[in-house]
């Protein structure tokens, strides 16, 4: 029984507007009659309105595979001829063919590396388990440890054919502690006395007593203080000063972890004076900045960002120091300021990451969810990736399975739809880093599966952030596009994107599909990596939308990806066209 979709296109000239549209469900083909028709104001049901200019036509044509073929706007020249390759990364082929397309999990999945994952294999488990972002710490660790783990995950994608992309995090000129003197952690029990110092020690140091990075910590801190280490998890009150070391009862034991941070608080707040003077990028994390661009690294995170200022001069900087590159700047939202400044921010910024480690360490624990929901929605509303960090998992840092609290924490983030979680200590030093990660990837898919069950017809209501009208081309077509692709209930929707910009307007609408995006470079493909929905190819591809149509089907049947008959919507940013189809 055919279905008849109408899109009702009123054109200046009278009688010509555009009549049915038959469906029929069997043939799951769309056929139609070719009426051009200039597009003024009415909206089409599926490109949706505000498409005003005359000089737009929007033609409903023939595409010989018995397709709609929407284009806003006349194909442009475009890119050159191909080799037939489509880089798809292993995992991924092997969750498509497993799974098929609509179990493929959207959330992406982000591994703090450290100790217990930095080797070949620990990596590549890891990558097998579904890791999409590999993360290093300039907290920790030398430049030449890092580098190492950055060859590795390079060979990894290499030899393996997977995508991992690398995302470096700056350390800050936050407050901490120092090494603990090649000790992976001390015992603080309570009463002791400690002494927290702006001295550097050699090999000697005194029992109970840490370095601390900050030289005006002994002036700025005052005897009463409370001193946090890592947000709470030890406390200590400062009891005398002498010159350089700060002499301190514990209030709260706890284990010291190396290089941990360290907040001060005065009368129940947070002191902030000369810390809030300190520089959000201090001179090693520019020599840091530097390593990540020669590294060729696809994201930077800034710690402890404050203001648009600090992420405005450190794109300028990337891009005069590397043309070419484009590294994905992430803010790391985790101190008050941030919280001040957050639109601003996140409008400045590539991308976010609700930092909850510190953040909770600056303002009250309580707060951390309600700061997290708000972040997350910002950013989702602003068309950026945000990343849900820190203390997922924390407990498997030592036992093999989840609590229940850890479980409820995790389904919340995918319920929020974030576009990524990340493992910080569960993968960086944990003794269960595959466990830790296989939990996020089952909650995940699970999570996901009830919104495309129960919940779908909540999608969150976008509002218009295009600053160009042909930007707003782009955007109502994936806002149609997405929209079509759940009430059709296609299998997938397709999107060739040279930018990535087409890819990630169809994952800020979050469909019930996953996203296909088919990108001519790997650096955008790697950085379409940390983006709800999208599967990142690299594939060179023309204007042809025909050929590349084609071309695709064949390449990704070949690998058993898809198979003939399945329902697809293609979308494309160099057409601004919409095609639905089944698989020949
Ligand atoms: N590159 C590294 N080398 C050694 N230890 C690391 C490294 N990265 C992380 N760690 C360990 O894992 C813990 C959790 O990692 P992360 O959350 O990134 O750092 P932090 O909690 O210090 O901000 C760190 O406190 C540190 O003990
Ligand atoms: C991710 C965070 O930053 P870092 O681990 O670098 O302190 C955090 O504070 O939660
Ligand atoms: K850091
Ligand atoms: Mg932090």
């Amino acid at each position: 029984m055919a279905q008849a979709l109408h899109f009702a296109v009123s054109s200046p000239s009278p009688a010509r507007s555009l009549s049915k549209l038959s469906y029929s469900k069997h043939s799951q083909s769309l056929f139609h009659r070719r009426i051009p028709a200039t597009f003024v104001r009415k909206p089409i049901s599926a490109v949706s309105s505000d498409l005003e200019s005359s000089s737009h036509q929007v033609l409903v044509s023939e595409n010989g595979k018995g397709g709609i073929f929407l284009a806003a706007s006349p194909p442009q020249t475009a890119a050159t001829t191909d080799s037939s390759v489509i880089e798809v990364d292993a995992v991924t082929e092997a969750e498509l063919k497993e799974n098929g397309f609509r179990s493929t999990r959207r959330t992406k999945l982000v591994c703090t590396i450290g100790p217990a994952t930095c080797g070949f294999e620990q990596l590549e488990a890891l990558a097998v388990g579904g890791m999409n972002v590999a993360r290093i710490n300039m907290c920790h660790g030398t430049r030449e440890w890092h580098r190492t783990v950055i060859e590795r995950v390079r060979r990894l994608n290499e030899e393996k054919g997977y995508a991992v992309a690398i995302m470096m995090d700056t350390e800050g000129s936050e407050i901490h502690m120092g090494d603990l003197g090649g000790a992976s952690s001390a015992k603080a029990e309570d009463g002791e006395i400690w002494t927290f110092t702006v001295r550097s020690f050699g090999s000697s140091r005194p029992e109970r007593t840490i370095s601390v990075n900050y030289d005006g910590f002994a002036e700025d801190v005052k005897v009463g203080d409370e001193l946090l280490v890592d947000g709470g998890m030890v406390r200590f009150e400062v009891i005398e000063k002498i010159g350089p070391d700060v002499k301190c009862r514990c209030t709260d034991p706890g284990l010291l972890l190396p290089r941990a941070n360290l907040t001060f608080w005065r009368d129940g707040s947070l002191v902030r004076e000369r810390n809030a003077m300190l520089p959000t990028i201090s001179s090693k994390d520019w020599l840091d900045i530097d390593f990540g661009i020669a590294e060729g690294v696809d994201f930077i995170a800034i710690s402890f960002v404050k203001s648009a200022e600090v992420i405005k001069h450190l794109k300028s900087y990337i891009a005069a120091r590397s043309r070419d590159s484009d590294i994905t700047v992430i803010a790391k939202i985790e101190s008050i300021d941030s919280l001040k400044n957050l639109e601003e921010i996140i409008q400045a910024s590539d991308g976010a990451m609700v930092a909850r480690g510190d953040l909770g360490a600056q303002i009250p624990l309580e707060q951390v969810p309600s700061a997290q929901q708000r972040i997350v929605q910002l950013c989702r509303q602003l068309n950026k990736p945000v990343i849900v960090a820190s203390q997922l998992l924390e407990s498997m840092i030592e036992y093999p399975t989840p609590t229940r609290a850890e479980v409820a924490d995790v389904s919340e983030a995918v319920r929020q739809r974030a576009d990524a979680l990340m493992l910080s200590g569960e993968s960086a030093m944990g003794q269960y880093p595959e466990k830790a990660l296989s939990v996020l990837r089952s909650v995940s898919l699970r999570i996901e599966r009830w919104w495309r069950e129960e919940k779908h017809h909540e999608a969150m209501e976008l509002a218009e952030i295009s600053s160009s009208f042909a930007e707003s081309i782009s955007e109502e077509i994936c806002n149609s596009a997405a929209k079509m692709a759940n009430n059709l209930e296609v299998d997938a929707l397709f999107v060739y994107t040279k930018t990535g910009r087409m890819a990630s307007l169809l994952s800020r609408c979050r469909p019930d599909c996953p996203i296909f995006a088919f990108t001519t470079t790997t650096s955008v493909r790697r950085r379409l990596n940390l983006q709800w929905g999208l599967i990142p190819f690299r594939l060179n591809f023309s204007d042809d939308m025909e050929s590349n149509l084609n071309r695709t089907f064949s390449l990704l049947k070949a690998r058993g990806m898809i198979q003939s008959g399945d329902l697809v919507i293609a979308v494309s940013d160099m057409l601004q066209s919409i095609q639905v189809m089944n698989v020949p």
